[in-house]
């Protein structure tokens, strides 16, 4: 139990906007207050029912609040910590953020010790490359890993009531340091944003010969997803994370540069190697069970060349009372035809439209 009456949501896009509505989920009971630098996003967090109320004046915002979320991007989050190092906090008011990256704003918020403040630095490990409050969900953080750094200054019961209204987020919670934290989270997720930025970019080079588009399909699309992600929330994390990033990034020219030495001396054994270490590593991976809202129980169908094929699919499994949650076609095959790749709620639910969908006469593979 704590005795958190309010909680204060600075920016209220997709992971202050999940954040609330988890809390909200669990304790209905406290109030939600978001702040935002628009009025607009304001009033669509409040007509969701993400928040009780808001503003665009942090300091009303946050004059009543016991627990402060700032979930901006990370360079907003520094000067935002700034100017609450200045504001009228109520004296166990515990703050906390979501950005990416940890040393560099827990050195902004060293100003709060000073002022007896707790600050917890936070980062939920599970996102999307969608932004915006009409993006959140309440079930975003469900099995993913929620990291805290807390400050040195940060009394063990302030760590603790953060952690209690954590919980609503089901996510995994974990403490490290602020450090270690930047090591490592820039290799997992800062590099690959990276990686994958940089691979459309070199397609994009190629685009005056329209294959490269045209044929672009599912591995270059599954690798590539997060190069869609936020333009702002990505500038500043590799800013701020700039000393990981430089070490790590030439850590990883070591890599591309073996291989292609292998390539250049046709080594087939190191070639093999490569692929071989990479295989086991990946396959070896633990599997955290995903949340409801990341598992994709999705067939592919093959769509011949007709008119209205894709119709009588939707209409053939509506029939037959399957919902389907989302489609997407692949036009990788030459001479129009495709496949389409159809995502449902549940392994049942995938498992009827695989039934129909081969009585029905179509060509379906389930993808695992
Ligand atoms: N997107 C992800 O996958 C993900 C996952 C974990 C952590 N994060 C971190 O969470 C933070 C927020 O990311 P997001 O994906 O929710 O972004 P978002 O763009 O969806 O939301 C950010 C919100 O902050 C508001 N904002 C910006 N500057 C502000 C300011 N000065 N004052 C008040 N509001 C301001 C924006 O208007 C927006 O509503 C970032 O620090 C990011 O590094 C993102
Ligand atoms: O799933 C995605 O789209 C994400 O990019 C999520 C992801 C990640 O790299 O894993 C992105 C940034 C965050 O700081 C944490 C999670």
């Amino acid at each position: 139990m704590t005795n958190t009456k309010q909680v204060c949501i600075i920016g209220v896009g997709l992971i202050g906007g999940s954040i609330a509505l988890s809390i909200k989920e669990t304790f209905p009971e406290y109030e939600i207050v978001g702040i935002d630098t628009d009025l607009s996003i304001i009033h669509e967090a409040i007509s969701m029912g993400v928040v009780d109320w808001g503003t665009i004046d942090l300091n009303q915002g946050v004059e009543k609040a016991d627990i402060i979320f700032v979930a901006t991007p990370v360079k907003a989050t520094e000067y935002i910590i700034k100017q609450l190092c200045q504001a009228q906090l109520k004296p166990d008011c515990i703050v906390t953020d979501v950005g990416s990256t940890k040393e560099n704003i827990y050195e902004s918020a060293r100003c709060f010790q000073e002022k007896s403040i707790s600050f917890i630095g936070g980062h939920p490990m599970a996102g999307s490359e969608k932004s915006g409050v009409k993006a959140s969900n309440r079930r975003l953080f469900e099995n993913a890993y929620y990291i805290l750094t807390p400050s040195d200054w940060t009394p063990q019961h302030a760590v603790d009531v953060l952690k209690n209204v954590l919980e609503s987020t089901k996510a995994e919670i974990i403490v490290m340091s602020s450090k270690v934290h930047d090591e490592v989270v820039g290799a997992i997720s800062h590099l690959p944003h990276i990686v994958a930025s940089a691979l459309v970019n070199f397609v994009r080079e190629k685009k005056d010969n329209p294959y490269y588009t045209a044929l672009a399909a599912g591995g270059f699309r599954d690798i590539t997803r997060i190069a869609s992600a936020s333009v702002e929330m990505w500038r500043d994390i590799v800013i701020s994370n700039r000393e990981s990033m430089l070490e790590i990034l030439t850590e990883w020219e070591r890599h591309i540069a073996d291989i292609k030495q292998a390539i250049d001396v046709n080594d087939i054994v190191q070639i093999e190697q490569f692929f071989d270490t990479a295989k086991n590593f990946r396959d070896d991976l633990p599997i955290r069970q995903q949340s409801l809202i990341h598992q994709a129980y999705q067939l592919n169908v093959d769509v011949p060349d007709h008119p209205g094929v894709i119709g009588n699919i939707a209409s053939v499994l509506g029939r037959n009372g399957v919902n389907i949650r989302n489609i997407y076609i692949t036009h990788n095959r030459e001479r129009g035809e495709g496949a389409m790749r159809l995502t449902f709620v549940s392994r049942d639910v995938q498992q009827r439209a695989y039934e129909v969908l081969t009585t029905a006469g179509y060509g379906v593979q389930i993808e695992d």
